[in-house]
């Protein structure tokens, strides 16, 4: 059987982390997602104090990226970052890969750094979601990827910021599924734009899905999944 309306809800995060976002605009995806039920709301870092001011009194979460979009901040601005959001009153956190040091073969480095955000999350009572940009990895380095995730102790790994070349792909999720514990959560996320395309992606092993789409994915529609 198929996920119904408010199984899909609940596993969206209802995305608005456009450049020029407005406050007025971040006010209507958090009065959205409490309507929907989302999973949450996710936000860039400058708007998670209105956020979490705009759903004090609902259970929808702040969710917030962290080193975002490109991952190579340095790890002492990421730790910052991410002290500071969870502050103002973000519980989920998406922090982008240091890709940079990865691809050099730094991954001690790239480990430690993702160990440390996880080591704050968790003192927090929040998740860590790792965003390890499958568009710019090939599948050898996205086994790899995730397999230092889950020796860090990240509670996601993330598919995609939504500002590479492509987002989330079924062949990334099959992958994702087939090489991670059954304890480690994977999030599709980036061109999510049909509940089609949702809906396959949670039969594949998404747990949850990143949409700056979000309300689409609730409308029945009969588009193919490319
Ligand atoms: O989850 C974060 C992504 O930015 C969402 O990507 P999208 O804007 O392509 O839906």
């Amino acid at each position: 059987m198929s996920p119904t309306f408010t199984n899909l809800a609940a596993r969206i995060d209802h995305t608005l982390l456009r450049p020029d976002a407005t406050q007025d605009q971040i006010a209507t995806l958090c009065a959205e997602a409490a309507a929907a039920g989302f999973a949450s709301v996710c936000v860039p870092p400058c708007y998670v104090r209105y956020a979490a001011e705009q759903l004090q009194g609902t259970s929808v979460p702040v969710c917030t990226v962290i080193g975002f979009p490109l991952g190579y901040q340095i790890t002492k601005v990421k730790f910052f970052e991410a002290h500071q959001a969870l502050t103002d009153g973000a519980t989920e956190l998406d922090m982008v890969i240091n890709v940079a040091a990865f691809k050099s073969g730094r991954l001690e480095e790239v480990e430690d750094e993702i160990g440390q955000l996880a080591e704050l999350c968790h003192f927090k009572n929040a998740l860590l979601k790792v965003i390890i940009e499958t568009a710019l990895l090939t599948e050898t380095e996205i086994v790899q990827a995730c397999r230092l995730c889950v020796a860090a102790g990240a509670d996601f790994v993330k598919t995609s910021t939504g500002f590479a070349s492509r987002g989330a792909s079924l062949a990334d999720i099959e992958l994702m599924r087939r090489t991670l514990p059954g304890t480690m959560r994977i999030k599709a996320a980036g061109g999510i734009r049909t509940r089609a395309a949702a809906l396959t992606l949670v039969a594949a092993g998404a747990d949850r899905i990143g949409s700056s789409n979000s309300l689409a994915l609730l409308e029945e529609n009969e588009k193919p999944v490319s």
